[in-house]
């Protein structure tokens, strides 16, 4: 996987309020990156928030998992349990790597 960081303002579809909500416990940019457990040849998704190290994302990448590219730097999913994320990347070129990442993910489950 790339280990390169992907920063982005990762952030959560509230249902209830049909809004956005940031992430974690303050707005602001996060590392996001794709891990791959070797072993288990299983992949998640950490986002780290740049400021005071928060995790504020924690995701499995599920083999149905649908990746939608809302925009060239606005990118989204829905979790196991229907949580949607969302990621704001800093760059049109951080958001096609973060993806390009993601869909080697996905070919490999
Ligand atoms: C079939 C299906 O599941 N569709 C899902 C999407 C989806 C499709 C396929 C697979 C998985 C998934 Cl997840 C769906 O449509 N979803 C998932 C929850 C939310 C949403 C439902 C309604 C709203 C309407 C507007 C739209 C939205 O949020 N657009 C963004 C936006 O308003 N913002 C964000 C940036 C840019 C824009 C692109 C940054 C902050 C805010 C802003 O610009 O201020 N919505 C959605 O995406």
């Amino acid at each position: 996987m790339s280990d390169e960081k992907c920063l982005a303002s990762v952030m959560i579809y509230d249902d209830g309020e049909r809004k956005w909500k940031a992430a974690g416990k303050t707005q602001g940019l996060s590392s996001v990156c794709i891990y791959r457990h070797t072993q288990e040849n299983t992949f998640r998704v950490i986002g780290r928030k740049d400021q005071d190290g928060e995790v504020v994302i924690n995701c499995a990448v599920v083999p149905q998992l649908k990746y939608n590219r809302a925009t060239a730097t606005f990118h989204q999913w829905r979790d196991g349990n229907g949580t949607v994320y969302g990621l704001n990347f800093s760059t049109g070129h951080t958001a096609a790597a973060f993806a390009a990442t993601m869909d080697a993910a996905l070919d490999a489950l």
